[in-house]
């Protein structure tokens, strides 16, 4: 069986305020983007890797990862404007003979071999798996400053990546929202629209996303702790 990973790495990181795309700033002397492609490219059940990045990023993934780091398994591919548009391109630089693709967002640095195997597992059998773990705050929903729903919180989970799919279904699923331009901010959704079930498998409350700069230091907490299964 095929297998391959798309990482979504081309976003700016605005949220991060940060001049370098977050995904190259430096934990404990390494890029953020080594930690996410040393645990894939170490799983042998992943046979490539499609690393997607922005296109003023191209020059640093390169002279910053790959080079310095030697990855066997990855494949360099430019981003496009949403994290959409950049997995799309992913999924369209994967081999034709693809089975299963695991979407993974590169700063998402302490996914574990195990969660990854187990969407890979879950995803032969559903062809739709996303981790996730179950919210722990009360969410609202809110409509200018006013709240007007309030969730069941045990029916709600937080997702995260990875995301994986049977490989003609989710291309299809990313081609229909492409068709009728729809933006979701996960795979998972589009894969929704279609009408097709998708599976929700445990993830990790450790598998954050890299996002703002507190996150830094957790991650760096993390990171001290032994988080993570990549290379140290
Ligand atoms: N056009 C984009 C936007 C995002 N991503 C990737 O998708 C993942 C999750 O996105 P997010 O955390 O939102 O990253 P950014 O979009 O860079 O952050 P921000 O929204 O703060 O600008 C990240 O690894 C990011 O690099 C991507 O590949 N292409
Ligand atoms: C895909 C994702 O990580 C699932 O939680 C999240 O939706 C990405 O959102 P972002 O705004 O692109 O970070």
């Amino acid at each position: 069986m095929k297998i391959a990973a798309v990482i979504a790495a081309g976003g700016r990181g605005r949220r991060m305020n940060s001049t370098l795309s977050k995904q190259f700033l430096m934990l404990k002397g390494r890029p953020i983007l080594y930690y996410t492609l040393s645990t894939f490219e170490s799983l042998e059940e992943i046979g490539e890797i499609i690393l997607v990045v922005g296109p003023s990023d191209i020059f640093l993934a390169e002279q910053e990862v790959l080079i310095p780091y030697c990855f066997k398994k990855v494949k360099l591919v430019e981003g496009g404007r949403e994290r959409q548009d950049s997995v799309y391109n992913g999924l369209r630089s994967c081999s034709p003979q693809t089975d299963i693709v695991v979407i993974h967002d590169g700063v998402r640095p302490f996914v574990t071999k195990t969660m990854i195997k187990n969407s890979i597992e879950a995803a032969v059998k559903y062809r739709a798996v996303g981790v996730g773990v179950p919210v722990k705050d009360t969410i609202k929903v809110v409509d200018k400053g006013l709240i007007i729903n309030t969730p069941a919180r045990s029916t709600l989970w937080a997702i995260q990546t990875p995301q994986t799919f049977e490989y003609n279904l989710i291309l299809r699923a990313h081609e229909e929202a492409r068709k009728s331009g729809f933006y979701g901010t996960d795979d998972t959704v589009l894969v929704e629209r279609l009408g097709y079930p998708v599976r929700m498998i445990e993830g990790a409350y450790e598998n954050i996303k890299i996002t703002t700069p507190e996150d830094m230091i957790v991650a760096e907490a993390f990171m001290n702790m032994g988080y993570g299964d990549f290379k140290r």
